[in-house]
C-alpha cells in the first residue's frame, strides 16, 4: 500500500482550520458569524479527539471594502469584496496543502468556494470537487437573478464566459476576478443535494455536461448509491484528490435551519453524514469546506442544532466512525 499511497496522503494527520468571517456573497447578516460559532462549539478539540493535529490561530480578518467604494459591476454585488476575499483564502488553502496538511475552510457564505477551490487546484491540479448544495451556485453574470456571487462561485472556477449586457461591465468583471486561474474541468466536478436550481443554471449544467444528483436521484437510488455514481463520475480509478465543498443548506431544514437560502426536501442528518463519511473512506479528502451556517437566523435551539451539524459533519469527512 505505501509504495502507491499517492504523495498528499503521506505525513501527519494536521487540519489547518480556515476561519472565513465572510458575509459578502450574499445579503443577510449573520454568516460571516458561523465561523466563530462552530469554533466555539468544539470544533478544534473535538478533531483532536480523532487524533488530528489542528493548527488554528484565529479567524481571517479581511479588511472590508465600502459599498461606495465597491458599486455593482453588472449585477454582481460587491464583487471587489468578494473576489478580494477569496483571493486571500486561495492562498491560505493552497498553502496548508502544499505543506501535505488538510485545509477545513469554515464559512462564511459560499462565494468563499471560489478562493478554496482555487487554493487546492494551486496545490492538487488533478483534483476533484464534490459540491453538496440545494443550489448550483453556477450563475454567471448573464444568468444570475440576484446578483448575490455566493450563487455563482462554479461559473468562475469553470471559466464560463461572465456576459454582464455590456462590454464595459464585461472587462470590469474580468478585470476584478483576473486571478481567478479556471483550472476546474467540467467533468471533475460532481452535485449532490441540488433541489433549487434557476432556469439559466439548469441550461449551464446541461452544455457544460455536469454531472448532478438532485433529491430525486438521492431517493430513486439511495444515498449510498449516489455517492457512489458520483465518485464513479469524478473520480473513476479512485486515484484523485478530492475537494468536498459542503454547503449547510443541503440538509433539510429541519436538521439545519439556520441558513440564508433553505430549501424544503433536503438531505436527512443520516444522509448528509453518509456523504462525510463515504469521502473520508476513499482516502483521497485533501480539502473541505463548511459553508453557508448563519447564527443570526432562526431560534437560539435552531442555532445551536445548526452549528452542532456543522461540527458533526466536519468530524465525519475527518474520519469519525459510529463503531
Ligand atoms: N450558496 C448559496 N446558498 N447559494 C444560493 C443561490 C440562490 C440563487 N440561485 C442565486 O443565484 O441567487
Ligand atoms: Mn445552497
Ligand atoms: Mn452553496
Amino acid at each position: 500500500m505505501s509504495d502507491i499511497t499517492p504523495k498528499f496522503l503521506q505525513g501527519p494527520k494536521t487540519a489547518s482550520i480556515v476561519g472565513c468571517p465572510f458575509s459578502g456573497g450574499q445579503p443577510k447578516v449573520g454568516v460571516d458569524k458561523g465561523p466563530i460559532h462552530l469554533v466555539e462549539a468544539g470544533l478544534v478539540q473535538q478533531l483532536e479527539g480523532l487524533g488530528w493535529k489542528v493548527n488554528f490561530d484565529g479567524h481571517h480578518q479581511f479588511e472590508e471594502i465600502s459599498a461606495k467604494e465597491d458599486p455593482v459591476i453588472g449585477k454582481l454585488k460587491n464583487p471587489r469584496y468578494v473576489s478580494k476575499v477569496s483571493q486571500e483564502v486561495a492562498k491560505a488553502v493552497g498553502g496548508h496543502a502544499k505543506k501535505g496538511e488538510l485545509p477545513v475552510t469554515l464559512g462564511g457564505d459560499h462565494s468563499l468556494a471560489m478562493g478554496t477551490i482555487s487554493g487546492t487546484l494551486d496545490a492538487h491540479p488533478n483534483a476533484c470537487v464534490i459540491w453538496i448544495d440545494a443550489h448550483a451556485d453556477i450563475n454567471t453574470a448573464e444568468s444570475t437573478d440576484s446578483g448575490n456571487i455566493h450563487g455563482m462561485p462554479v461559473s468562475f472556477l469553470l471559466g464560463l464566459p461572465q456576459h454582464s449586457g455590456s462590454s464595459q461591465s464585461d472587462t470590469h468583471i474580468q478585470s476584478t476576478f483576473s486571478w481567478i486561474k479556471p483550472l476546474l474541468k467540467p467533468s471533475r466536478i460532481v452535485y449532490i443535494g441540488l433541489r433549487d436550481v434557476d432556469a439559466g443554471e439548469k441550461r449551464i449544467l446541461k452544455q457544460n455536461g455536469i454531472k448532478a444528483f438532485s433529491m430525486h436521484e438521492v431517493d430513486k437510488y439511495g444515498i449510498g448509491k449516489v455517492v457512489e455514481m458520483a465518485l464513479d463520475h469524478v473520480n473513476p480509478n479512485r486515484d484523485l484528490p478530492i475537494h468536498l465543498s459542503f454547503d449547510v443548506d443541503a440538509l433539510d431544514p429541519s436538521v439545519a435551519p439556520s441558513t440564508g437560502t433553505p430549501v424544503r426536501g433536503g438531505l436527512t442528518f443520516r444522509e448528509g453524514h453518509y456523504i462525510c463519511e463515504a469521502v473520508w473512506e476513499t482516502g483521497l479528502l485533501v480539502a473541505l469546506d463548511l459553508m453557508e451556517v448563519n447564527p443570526s437566523l432562526e431560534d437560539e435551539s435552531s442555532v445551536r442544532q445548526t452549528v452542532a451539524v456543522g461540527c458533526s459533519l466536519v468530524r465525519s469527512a475527518l474520519g469519525e466512525t459510529l463503531l
